[in-house]
């Protein structure tokens, strides 16, 4: 049972600084140095003894007694064959939608002649091979395997492997299968955890290496992305993605059992959850606070929820601005605007994963179906990572064209800088052109 006494409002204005800095900080256990420890190891083991590692971790940790890690043909079609009218028409649906925005995002490469007989271009390349990790250890999330599966269908990228830890029995959920053979992917394999993400990022006998690793996860995936993206492997990562997080920025115009009803949206996800609710109407935390209460204990995942809450916060500003200058320096995931001018405010609002304007905008709408991407930035990595979008399946390059005019006509320019640097070898192959007879004798 959750009872009032659990979430406390807190005012703003009467902190101490560091009070104010407590009050906005994650819930610790991602950055604990035993976690970190952890994942080391797991990383460790698997570059070293491959899919022996990743089926022990997998036993371990998710289902007892896996022999098999990639899906064969006829597991995937005993799989689809479960999959509901009702599933595959909500799939349907979503997809379409997130296909839409992100066929939208397609970039164009640029060519321009900077000065005369000077060429530059700027070229997209879809990314060769990516590995997409799909949460599945407190709920399955066929979204997920949309939102990863979807732009690197329309991307190209030729290689797409799908990891997500199996259920107790040791299967993938139907579900994910089904999305996954929407979006074209071949590759499924059963793991999960840091295990899963350290056998994409060195390849094992049974999963093909990749060159960069996206998707959401707890704080071992998190973590061994981040690890992984720094040490010998070689792959990029998409961004810190870790436990859900929500904050609502109401006004007096707020309906509190919207609001409520969007915040344990997100505390259901996971125990390190964290939601949070700015409003400069006393009135509007309190009958959130009390909805909160109503709300919690009639859903079936009170248990998660209760602890997610209790790193909740429900703050009271003195003022709307105010109000917006605490939503900017938190810097959530997920930024729902309950206000009166909602769409006029979200303009101000820059720090943000993903923004949810207006009374009638559930922030589980952008989670399955508006059409935008729900894995984003969290840990207050919106003030310097963007939401996952096309453009993160691909790799930009450039060339540059240059004619004997151009050359001569750059040849100042090139040559007083290298002289400003000090170095020669770099003047010496402007001149060294320049003085050639034409047909580069
Ligand atoms: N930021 C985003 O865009 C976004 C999107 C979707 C989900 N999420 C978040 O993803 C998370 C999913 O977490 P989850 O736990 O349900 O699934 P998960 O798949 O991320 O993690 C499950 C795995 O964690 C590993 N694990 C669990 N306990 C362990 C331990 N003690 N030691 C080592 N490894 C251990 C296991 O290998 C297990 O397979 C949630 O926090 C959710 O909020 C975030
Ligand atoms: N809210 C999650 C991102 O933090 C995404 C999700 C998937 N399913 C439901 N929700
Ligand atoms: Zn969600």
């Amino acid at each position: 049972m959750l009872t009032l006494q659990d979430i406390a409002i807190t005012q703003w204005s009467q902190l101490t600084r560091s009070e104010q800095q407590a009050t906005l900080a994650r819930p610790e256990q991602s950055r604990s140095a035993q976690l970190k420890e952890t994942v080391r190891n797991i990383i460790e083991r698997i570059k070293l003894e491959g899919d022996v590692a990743l089926l022990d971790y997998t036993r371990q940790f998710d289902c007892a007694d896996i022999e098999q890690l990639v899906l064969d043909d006829a597991q995937k079609q005993a799989l689809l064959a479960q999959v509901s009218d009702r599933a595959k028409a909500a799939i349907d649906k979503a997809y379409d939608n997130i296909r839409a925005f992100h066929v939208a995002q397609t970039p164009e490469d640029i060519t321009l002649t900077t000065s005369p007989g000077v060429q530059c271009t700027l070229k997209y390349t879809a990314l060769e091979s990516v590995g997409l990790y799909i949460p599945g250890g407190s709920a399955t999330l066929p979204s997920t395997a949309l939102m990863l599966g979807v732009p690197a269908q329309i991307a190209g990228c030729k290689t797409r492997v799908l990891v997500t830890p199996p259920n107790k029995q040791g299967e993938m959920s139907p579900e994910v299968v089904y999305a996954a053979e929407k979006c074209g992917i071949e590759t499924l394999v059963m793991c999960g955890g840091a295990q899963a993400v350290a056998a994409l990022a060195y390849g094992t006998e049974s999963v093909p290496k990749v060159d960069k690793v996206f998707g959401p996860g707890n704080a071992f995936v998190t973590e061994a992305k981040q690890q992984l993206s720094q040490n010998d492997s070689g792959i990029s990562i998409d961004m810190p993605a870790g436990p859900s997080e929500l904050l609502v920025l109401a006004d007096d115009t707020a309906n509190p059992r919207f609001v409520a009803a969007d915040l344990l949206s997100q505390a259901e996800h996971g125990p390190d959850s964290q939601v949070i609710l700015v409003t400069p109407s006393a009135a509007v935390a309190s009958a959130v606070q009390a909805e909160l209460v109503t709300q919690c204990n009639a859903l079936p995942r009170i248990d998660i929820a209760r602890q997610a809450l209790a790193s909740s916060r429900l703050i009271v500003t003195q003022s709307l601005a105010e109000a917006v200058a605490v939503t900017q320096r938190y810097a959530p995931e997920h930024l729902a605007v309950q206000t009166e001018d909602a769409a006029e405010l979200s303009a101000q609002l820059t720090t943000a994963g993903s923004i949810f304007v207006g009374h009638y905008t559930p922030e589980s709408g952008g989670d399955y179906a508006t059409g935008t991407n729900h894995v984003l930035p969290t840990y207050g990595y919106a003030k310097n990572y963007s939401s996952l979008g096309l453009l993160d399946f691909y790799r930009r390059y450039t060339l540059q064209e240059v004619t004997r005019e151009g050359l001569a006509e750059l040849a100042e320019s090139i040559t007083t800088l290298a002289d400003i640097e000090g170095l020669d070898a770099h003047k010496r192959a402007v001149t060294i052109r320049l003085e050639a007879q034409e047909g580069n004798s």
